[in-house]
């Protein structure tokens, strides 16, 4: 039962792709895989698509529902990769998956240019905290140039619209389905997008020595083994022994193993993607939305301040103002808690306003300042905040 462990040889990034439905993200994932497969002194192994959309109901309908994390190496780095749905109704779980990105691939088809999807996700990620984005106008292959050129510049204008800048990201034309099948032209395409996001996405400050804080994205039981919690480390390290706490859970106990994509590892930091064997705890006692934490380094709150962005009717927001007492659903790291909105002496918020908000949530989350969220209401992001004041 030995597994070879995970050796720190390059730096650990986490990016992923997002955009519209069905503009290309998974083939495009199992086509970075493919190539990187193949390169000598890799590291990487190919990942087929239907190893990524495996759900039956994802197999059936052809569509990706749930988030799935694949990993590569280039020539500098390691990455893990979070390929998101980009189907209406699962936002959601794009929101939890962006949580931790620091760099996204925006994939949008050169056929279709920018739909829906492909614009709540550009806002979304700039909310969740995603700074640098590169984009891979997909599809390429069966698009005109005259016509994917006007593609670039709309996607260029969306980008600068939310603070990407618009004008310096790097665009690259892609074709994931044919260099999949290995089309010399197009497996150069992916070589550029992937030198693009080596380059373009930098390494970010990882606070390894800060009091260790996991958001739960996921859970299951390993029979025999006991529970595991599965996400990012937002911050600190956690190794194999320590004491931690699950808030929300209401629970304290021990981490007794951990390991990234199916390797096991001592110690775990900020930025790596790990799963977390707990000692003695239930598997119907974590869930999703919870974290894991040093033990006494967070307390729980409800009460905050928040600067939010009401989006407009054609962002896909409200088509009329909200006001005090109202009861959207807040997105905080992978956390999805109701929340009463206190707008103060501001009557109403319209969409397209920005304004001061207290808010109280159902149920006590771990709280900072700066934190960012977003605001759903019946299927659909309603608004994006950051939190000013703990209360
Ligand atoms: N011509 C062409 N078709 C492509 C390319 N990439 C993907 N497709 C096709 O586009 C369709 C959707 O591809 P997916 O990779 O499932 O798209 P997706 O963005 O992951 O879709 P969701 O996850 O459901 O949002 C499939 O039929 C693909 O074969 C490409 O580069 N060129
Ligand atoms: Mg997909």
């Amino acid at each position: 039962m030995s597994k070879t462990a995970y050796v720190r040889t390059k730096p650990h990034l986490n990016i992923g792709t997002m955009g519209h439905v069905d503009h290309g993200k998974t083939t495009l994932t199992a086509a970075i895989t493919k190539v990187l497969s193949e390169r000598s002194g890799g590291g990487t192994s190919y990942v087929a698509f239907d190893r990524i959309d495996r759900a039956p109901e994802e197999a059936r309908r052809g569509i990706t529902i749930n988030i799935a994390h694949v990993e590569y190496e280039t020539d500098t780095r390691h990455y893990a990769h979070v390929d998101m749905p980009g189907h209406a109704d699962y936002v959601k779980n794009m929101v939890t998956g962006a949580a931790q990105l620091d760099g996204a691939i925006l994939v949008v088809s050169a056929l279709d240019g920018i739909m829906p999807q492909t614009a709540e996700h550009v806002l979304l990620a700039r909310q969740v905290g995603v700074d640098h984005i590169v984009v891979a106008l997909n599809k390429a292959d069966a698009g005109d140039d005259e016509l994917t050129d006007l593609v670039e510049l709309e996607v260029r204008e969306l980008l600068t619209s939310h603070g990407y800048g618009g004008d310096s990201v790097p665009v690259v034309r892609v074709s994931g389905l044919r260099a999949l099948e290995g089309d010399p032209r197009w497996t150069a395409s992916i070589e550029a997008l992937l030198d693009a996001v080596d380059t373009y996405v930098p390494m970010p400050v990882r606070y390894v020595a800060a009091p260790f804080l996991m958001p739960v994205e996921n859970v299951l039981t390993i029979t025999g083994r006991g529970t595991v919690v599965t996400g990012a480390v937002e911050r600190g390290t956690v190794r194999v022994g320590d004491r931690v706490e699950v808030l929300g859970a209401g629970a304290q106990t021990v981490v007794t193993g951990l390991e990234t994509f199916g390797k096991p590892m001592d110690a775990a930091q900020a930025g790596d993607n790990v799963a977390l064997l707990l000692r003695g705890v239930p598997r119907d006692a974590v869930r999703r939305g919870h974290v894991v934490a040093e033990p006494g380094s967070v307390e729980p709150r409800r009460r905050f301040t928040a600067r939010v962005y009401v989006l407009s009717a054609r962002e896909g927001g409200r088509a009329t103002p909200v006001a005090t007492g109202y009861r959207p659903q807040f997105y905080i790291r992978t956390a999805d808690v109701v929340g009463d909105v206190d707008l103060g002496d501001a009557a109403v918020a319209r969409p397209g306003d920005t304004v001061t908000m207290t808010v109280e949530l159902g149920r006590d989350v771990p709280l900072e300042p700066g934190l960012g969220f977003a605001i759903r209401e019946g299927g659909r992001t309603v608004g994006a905040g950051t939190v000013g004041e703990v209360l």
